[in-house]
């Protein structure tokens, strides 16, 4: 067993931990878990099953009854039809307020798992255990949960912080590289929104960055996780300071929306950070330099920095789409902008010029 990296979130008092590194998370599970918990829902994506399996195993031979859900891939888990399937398990399995949901797979999983624990009797604990770069360094983290709605991405949803995380950094051995990558997006995001020695690790090293047993990988975790937790420990709830972690996501959920679901989440991420970093250009923020650096640190990681919309889809589909954002305020488009000195702020109102400039900066003619 390697060593731990804990990682606290919330007040010193209360709260959760991160625990990173090469674990067995079976056990970590069962130490978690207080001895009230006589039941565990263990939901799923199929890409984990040995590993929810395991799970399953080290419970059940503390006398608790287990029940193992594998969930539809990616996106399909996040549907109020997966989520009523899974209220409709517990409540024949007789779940109470002392029984257990854990979440093993990627975000898609961990939003899923973390929105029904907490809307099951208004909210049973949750042990999130991602398998997914993406979802270890941020969707496992800061307790938002979601499902998407046919009107757009992570409209319905709630907060509720798991009690523990267990990111095992041996999973990411089996993670297909393009969901490596896409993942790294939320890394580079952490890089430019306040966690500047990440973006010195991509820059220096971004093969080594992608290589799922290297020590550089490791640090971008834990650096990532910890930035997270210093942000949603001083605003859980996203009341001003906790929008900084949608930097990239305003037009980011409108190219996912826009494809159906087609573009994973980073990726779309990284479309979204290239869209903003063009806008705040517009605006007088951020310099011809940033955004280049922008283009530059996502290339090196092989993020997309130029989309091409699907067949019928233009600018009008992905303006509507952005109204959409939770950062809107009436009829208000916000941003969440970076300047040329690095500092996160909001970009409010922007004009519809420079709206559609920066959409034709990204776009492939
Ligand atoms: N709640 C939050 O704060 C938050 C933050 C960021 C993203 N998210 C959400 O996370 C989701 C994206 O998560 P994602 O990028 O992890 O995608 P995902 O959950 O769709 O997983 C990507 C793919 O990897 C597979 N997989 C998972 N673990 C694996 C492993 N160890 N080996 C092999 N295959 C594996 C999955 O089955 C899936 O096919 C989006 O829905 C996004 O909105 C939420
Ligand atoms: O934790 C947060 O806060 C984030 O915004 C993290 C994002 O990476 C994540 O994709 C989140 O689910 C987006 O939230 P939403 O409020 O825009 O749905
Ligand atoms: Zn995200």
């Amino acid at each position: 067993m390697s060593q731990i990296d804990t990682i606290h979130v919330g007040p010193p008092d209360a709260g959760y931990d991160v625990l990173v590194g090469q674990q067995d998370v079976a056990a970590g599970i069962d130490s978690l878990l207080p001895p009230s918990v006589h039941r565990v829902l263990i939901v799923h994506a199929a890409a984990v099953q040995p590993l929810a399996q395991r799970i399953a195993d080290v419970l059940a031979q503390r006398d608790v009854q287990t029940y193992l859900e594998v969930l539809p891939d990616g996106e399909a888990a996040k549907t109020v039809e997966v989520a009523a399937h899974l209220w409709s398990v517990l409540g024949q399995a007789g779940f109470t307020r002392t029984d257990a949901v854990v979440g093993v797979g990627g975000g898609a999983v961990t939003d899923l798992a973390g929105f029904v624990a907490g809307t099951w009797l208004r909210g049973v604990p949750v042990v999130q255990v991602p398998t997914t770069l993406l979802a270890m360094v941020d969707a496992a983290v800061g307790g938002k949960t979601g499902i998407n709605t046919g009107e757009g991405k992570n409209l319905v949803g709630s907060f509720h912080e798991p009690a523990g995380v267990l990111v095992d950094l041996s999973s990411l051995r089996t993670l297909p590289r393009a969901d490596l990558i896409a993942g790294m997006a939320e890394v580079v995001k952490g890089g430019f929104i306040g966690e500047p020695r990440i973006l010195e690790l991509l820059r220096d090293d971004p093969q080594a960055a992608l290589e799922p047993d290297s020590p550089v990988l490791r640090e971008l975790v834990v650096r990532k996780i910890a930035l997270k937790a210093r942000v949603v420990t001083a605003d859980l709830k996203e009341a001003s300071l906790r929008e900084i972690l949608n930097y990239g996501h305003t037009f980011g959920h409108a190219v996912e929306q826009v494809n159906g679901y087609r573009r994973r989440h980073g990726e779309a991420v990284a479309l979204g950070m290239i869209y903003v970093a063009e806008l705040a250009r517009r605006a007088g923020l951020l310099d011809d330099a940033g955004v280049a650096d922008h283009r530059a640190v996502l290339t090196a990681i092989g993020l997309p920095t130029t989309y091409t919309p699907p067949p019928g889809q233009g600018w009008d589909e992905h303006l509507a789409a952005m109204r959409r954002d939770k950062k809107t305020r009436g009829a208000l488009l916000r941003f969440v902008v970076v300047d040329s000195a690095g500092e996160p702020g909001r970009l409010e109102g922007p004009s519809e010029e420079d709206l559609r400039a920066a959409y034709d900066a990204v776009v492939t003619p």
